[in-house]
């Protein structure tokens, strides 16, 4: 060992002598052309290759080197000792790490490693310039295997650009973009409205069944995840979610937590605001990927004629730019039809964008045509159902910080909660009411509210069976009193697609 550290000082000392001498000797030039010279000597012989991305192309900065800088920053591993830089771009949410000078990263891409060095290195002479230049030069250089090249390139290149585009998307605010402008355009030819989107709520402040809330960020999980799948399996990369209950269930909280947990945009469309099937096809072209497309209470947003039933279209017409306006029903005076809509969620149109989720919201599932319920349109529907006991806890842990304390009155609420039939929304009124009162008196007081609730039910529930009773016989009469009126089997008429079958594929929650 101690021979080892004699030879080195000496080595080392040697290559100090030399440099001196080439100091002395040699005029700066020709130092510089021997170094040169040296390092192509040095890369002739390496089995490895190396690519410089610098920080600006010229005029204008690289776009690859801001993408490297932002994809180490989050996916690379630095090597021991390294120093990262930390900074928060402007309007952004998070922070992100970046690489000091001169250190190293290893990264793997498809079974090879990878290695990246950031090189900063004073700017020599500036010269001419319109723009202020940095006073360093700057690039990352990447450092693969020779054998590696082929495989890596430029699929790692573009493996970067695309995990630097996520996150930067991740790392800004969401938005909430709403048509409320009619069909008018904005300067940019928009028809949506952002506004930042900050809505507080996610999957863990929802109260809802942990089972099914687990389903649900797993389906979202695996869609988000999919482009692979949904590439090999022929199908556009979109899903569509039902959300059905009754009011203060939870519906527009759900997809609030949804555009918080996958980092998506919400295009929230006010159906009564578009005038046409054409309009609504130009919307849905207006709107950007990873994106969530919402249409609340969509059973009374418009009257959603049954395609069977309308009369049938006018031909299509040529317009001046070539166009083929299919809507001219919807033109002379008809507002947007179930066609309009399907053709929006399901039509060759609503594959012009991908990584999309259409939610549709309803208090009165019945209502809706059962075409808009078929598989491929609303893959999964969700039903948000009153206050379950599991969803009360997570009520009650948000609210109230409650754990596992107080066990008697939570016994109280197991057994009140289902007869009550209450909305998370109601049960969230009570605790906000109580929350100066202490945990106890805010749980004493909901087991009341639970309480009448159910005892309500209880007596309104007695009436009505006594009324319907009676409408039960009075109908029987009246059947027996003629015979050949006779009704067909109960529902609506179907729109004849031949397919409102729901399938083994669509999941009900
Ligand atoms: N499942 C839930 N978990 C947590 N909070 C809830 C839940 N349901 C309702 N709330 C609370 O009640 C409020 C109203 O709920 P929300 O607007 O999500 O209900 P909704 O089902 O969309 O009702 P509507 O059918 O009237 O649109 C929310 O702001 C939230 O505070
Ligand atoms: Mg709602």
């Amino acid at each position: 060992m101690k021979e080892y550290w004699t030879m080195l000082a000496s080595l080392m000392g040697a290559l100090a002598f030399l440099q001196g001498v080439l100091h002395a000797v040699f005029p700066a030039e020709l130092r510089a052309a021997l170094a040169r010279l040296l390092g192509r000597l040095t890369r002739a012989f390496s089995p490895y290759c190396y690519f410089d991305v610098t920080e600006t192309d010229g005029m204008s900065n690289n776009e690859i080197y801001d993408a490297v800088q932002l994809y180490l920053s989050s996916t690379a591993a630095p090597a021991s000792g390294a120093r990262l830089s930390l900074t928060r771009p402007h309007n952004a949410t998070s922070f992100t790490f970046g690489l000091a000078a001169s250190d190293r990263v290893v990264d793997a891409f498809r079974g090879a490693a990878v290695t990246w060095e950031h090189v900063v290195a004073p700017r020599q002479s500036p010269g001419f310039s319109w723009r202020p230049l940095p006073e360093e030069k700057r690039r990352f250089t990447l450092r693969i295997r020779r054998g590696d090249r082929e495989k890596l390139l430029p699929a790692y290149l573009d493996h970067i650009l695309a995990t630097a585009q996520e996150i930067r998307r991740r790392s800004q605010d969401r938005l909430l973009y709403t048509n409320a402008r009619g069909g008018a355009m904005d300067s940019r030819g928009l028809p949506w409205d952002p506004v930042p989107f900050k809505h507080p709520s996610t999957f863990d402040t929802l109260a809802m069944d942990p089972d099914r809330k687990a389903s649900i960020m797993a389906d979202l999980r695996d869609f988000a995840a999919g482009s692979s799948f949904y590439e090999r399996t022929g199908r556009a990369w979109k899903r569509g979610y039902l959300l059905y209950g009754p009011p203060g269930t939870g519906k527009s909280s759900m997809i609030a937590a949804m555009a918080n947990f996958l980092g998506y945009d919400v295009y929230d469309l006010e159906l009564t605001e578009v005038s046409s099937n054409a309009e609504l096809r130009k919307l849905l072209m207006k709107t950007t990927s990873k994106s969530i497309i919402v249409i609340e209470d969509i059973d009374c947003s418009v009257d959603l004629t049954n395609r069977a039933a309308l009369p049938p279209a006018p031909k299509p017409r040529p317009t001046l730019d070539g166009a083929i306006d299919q809507d001219a029903g919807a033109a002379s005076g008809r507002s947007i039809t179930l066609s309009g809509l399907l053709n929006f969620t399901d039509g060759l149109w609503s594959c012009c964008g991908s990584e999309r989720i259409f939610v549709f919201t309803t208090n009165h599932i019945e209502k809706l045509d059962p075409a808009l319920l078929r598989s491929g349109r609303m893959d999964m529907h969700v039903f948000m159902s009153y206050c379950t006991f599991p969803a009360l806890k997570i009520l009650l842990k948000n609210y109230l910080c409650l754990q596992d304390d107080g066990a008697e009155v939570m016994r109280g609420l197991e057994e009140w909660i289902e007869a009550a039939e209450i909305t998370p929304a109601d049960v969230s009124e009570v605790l906000i009411k109580n929350r100066r009162n202490g945990k106890e008196r805010a749980m004493e007081e909901l087991l009341e509210v639970l309480k009448t609730r159910a005892e309500k039910r209880r007596l309104d529930g007695g009436k009505a069976a006594a009324a319907a009773k009676d409408n039960d016989e009075e109908e029987e009469k009246r059947a027996l009193e003629s015979p050949k009126e006779g009704k067909g089997p109960a529902g609506k008429d179907s729109c004849g697609d031949g397919q409102d079958e729901e399938t083994d594929a669509k999941k009900q929650l």
